[in-house]
């Protein structure tokens, strides 16, 4: 990390218990050097999603734990510096999974699965994204509202899904209310727990243009403006601002799996 980095209470965004961004984590030598180990392994260690691919590091995730695998020296040295520069890992990150995200590749909203330690650190590189967080009970009490007024109108001849567009739409509920977004830039740290670890999901949408409305890092986007002006532009219906994707994200989510196959037949 560079120098000059204060308590990790400093970099809390927003409103939402806890999203905490810290810009600059690493330097862009440190990123080179990263992104040259990522691609200078074979490529079979890359698995193909749908939307993305992705490399695993540290083993295999189980429900009950983690099948372990000594992580790269290189992934220990970045994972050391998370755990010491924000102490809120109880014991060393053992897992990392690397996505990498074309411009028109997103993850969908998710929630990180239960064998992790409600800690997440995403550290991001190469190129500028916007990662969406939106309350999931929320969610779910709405589409349930939303499902049993839809059964009166359907007398009306309304389908469901056009209802439950007019419900996106006129935000009943104030969903749109409740989301947050954050401008994750190049050699930026983000790290998300409590609330916006357990009551919300993540995620990046699959589209080439990215908008920043919601963005509550709203220094990120002043540095966005003057980085790379040419590609910001306004969506024609709503004027709010927003920047195309241009090159290849890569991201490495940090993590911690508490539980750790001791033997082989016991977690
Ligand atoms: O690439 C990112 O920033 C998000 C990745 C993520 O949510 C995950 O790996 O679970
Ligand atoms: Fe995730």
């Amino acid at each position: 990390m560079e120098q000059g980095y204060g308590p990790v209470e400093d970099y809390v965004v927003g409103s939402l218990p806890t999203l905490i961004y810290i810009p600059n984590f690493i330097t862009e030598a440190e990123q080179s050097e990263l992104l040259h180990h990522i691609y200078e392994v074979s490529a079979t260690r890359w698995k193909n999603m749908k939307k993305r691919r992705l490399q695993n590091w540290g083993g295999v995730v189980h429900e009950k734990g983690l099948l372990p695998q000594e992580l790269p020296p290189w992934l220990v040295k970045i994972t050391k510096r998370i755990c010491e520069n924000t102490s809120l890992f109880p014991s060393a990150i053992n897992h990392v999974l690397i996505n990498e995200y074309l411009p028109d590749q997103g993850i969908m909203p998710h929630q990180d699965g239960p064998a992790y330690f409600p800690v997440v650190s995403i550290l991001s590189l190469q190129a500028p994204v916007v990662i969406d967080f939106t309350p999931h009970q929320k969610w779910r009490e709405c589409s349930e509202k939303e499902r049993s007024s839809t059964e009166g109108l359907s007398t009306s001849g309304q389908s469901s899904e056009v209802a439950m567009d007019d419900f996106l739409n006129e935000s009943a509920c104030s969903l749109k209310d409740d989301q947050c977004s954050l401008l994750l830039m190049p050699c930026s740290l983000l790290v998300f727990k409590d609330q916006a670890y357990s009551d919300y999901l993540h995620g990046i949408q699959d589209s080439t243009v990215h908008s920043l409305a919601n963005v509550i890092n709203v220094s990120e986007c002043m540095k966005l403006e003057e980085w790379k002006e040419s590609h910001l532009t306004t969506n024609g219906k709503t004027q709010e601002h927003c920047f195309n994707r241009t090159s290849t994200r890569v991201s490495l989510t940090c993590r911690l799996v508490p539980k750790v196959r001791k033997n082989l037949f016991k977690f």
